[in-house]
């Protein structure tokens, strides 16, 4: 577990100061991938690079396996980043070493020996699937590969918790995909906990359990990746979860479909987890005799499951409309009235 609390980050320049992160509290279950996502200038590097002390906070506490990293002092920190893998957006590798030497060159730093780090760093090339790359300079490997020995070298020492900032801003949406797979294996095989930034809600979509919404240093936010994407509460994430959901910058089409007609109500409805799956609007229009059109729908799996929209018109006298909009909810789907805005 990772308890940060009442976190503070105030930059003194020259002719301003920044908050640049103001006063975040957050707890991190092991194994957990844990996003943070936000704009730019939320605050994010800054809060990521807090966590292994790249800053060091104004205010606050970070406890990693029990102890406060905040008051370490340069000995024991050193020892402690080495639980603290980090991947950075532009790589960070060292460009005229090899794939092998790269990996190789945190395990040299913690005193290692030769044959051990042989070893580790070919069970390690073999993880992440750079196999027949160990002689390869950084130059001579696409985004994704350089990216995968950032990888490979931030697990050398086997550290508990691994810091991701913006690891996959500079790689095309396959490349990304790719990379975002390769941490869930990691996050299941190693049973490591990740913590990430990024400005895609894609990303969050994809690989986190949870997740913390920044805005100017503070955590608007936080909770489950799904429940938060079904009930986001502040405009900042509402906007996020729009990237995700095209349908709702369309829902002007859907005024058309809103009448005054008492036998006719427009719904949007929200399907979670196992109810995504369940083939309902034929259920109810078989079981209340009711007409049901639709008229836009999508889906989103996420690591929790999958969570779903559908606007759809439901058709008939009131009260069998009512009844309808009843079975629906007592499947545990949420349902909301559209009227004209
Ligand atoms: N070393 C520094 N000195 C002064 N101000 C800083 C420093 N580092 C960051 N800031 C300020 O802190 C605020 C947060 O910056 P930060 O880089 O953490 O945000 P971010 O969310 O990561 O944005 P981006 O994605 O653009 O990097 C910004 O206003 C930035 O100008």
């Amino acid at each position: 577990m990772i308890s940060i609390k009442n976190l503070s980050k105030v930059f003194n320049t020259k002719d301003q100061t920044v908050q640049a992160v103001d006063d975040v509290s957050i707890n991190i279950p092991k194994g957990e991938i844990y996003g943070v996502i936000g704009y730019s200038g939320a605050g994010k590097s800054t809060f990521i690079r807090l966590i292994n002390r790249l800053e060091d906070p104004t205010e606050g506490e970070i406890l990693l396996n029990n102890q406060d990293i905040t008051a370490l002092r340069k000995g024991e920190l050193r020892k402690q980043r080495q639980k603290i893998g980090m991947i950075f957006q532009h790589f960070n590798l060292l460009w005229s070493r090899t794939v092998f030497e790269n990996i190789a060159f945190p395990l040299e730093i913690a005193g290692i020996s030769k044959q051990e780090r042989e070893r580790k760093v070919l069970e390690l090339i073999d993880l992440v699937g750079l196999k027949g790359r160990e002689q390869s300079y950084p130059s001579q490997l696409s985004g994704g590969q350089k990216q995968r020995v950032g990888i490979a070298r931030a697990l050398a020492n086997e550290p508990t918790v691994l810091l991701c900032d913006e690891a996959t801003s500079a790689l095309d949406p396959e490349t990304t995909d790719d990379i975002l797979d390769l941490l869930v294996s990691i996050n299941e095989k190693l049973n490591l906990t990740i913590i990430l930034i990024t400005h895609e809600m894609h990303v969050i979509q994809k690989i986190c359990h949870q997740v913390a919404v920044m805005e100017q240093g503070k955590v608007v936010e936080q909770g489950e990746v799904l429940d938060v994407f079904v009930k986001p509460q502040s405009k900042t994430t509402k906007r996020f979860v729009q990237q995700l959901s095209p349908l709702e910058h369309q829902i002007d089409r859907l005024n058309q479909f809103i009448t005054n007609d008492e036998q006719s109500e427009v719904v949007k409805l929200h399907f979670i987890g196992n109810n995504a799956k369940r083939a309902l609007i034929s259920e109810v229009s078989k079981q209340l005799d009711v007409e049901i059109n639709i008229l836009q729908g999508s889906i989103s799996p996420t690591q929790e499951g999958a969570y779903g929209t559908l606007y759809v018109e439901i058709k008939g006298k009131p009260s069998v409309i009512q009844n309808s909009i009843s079975y629906i909810e007592s499947s545990g789907v949420e349902v909301e009235v559209l009227r004209h805005v």
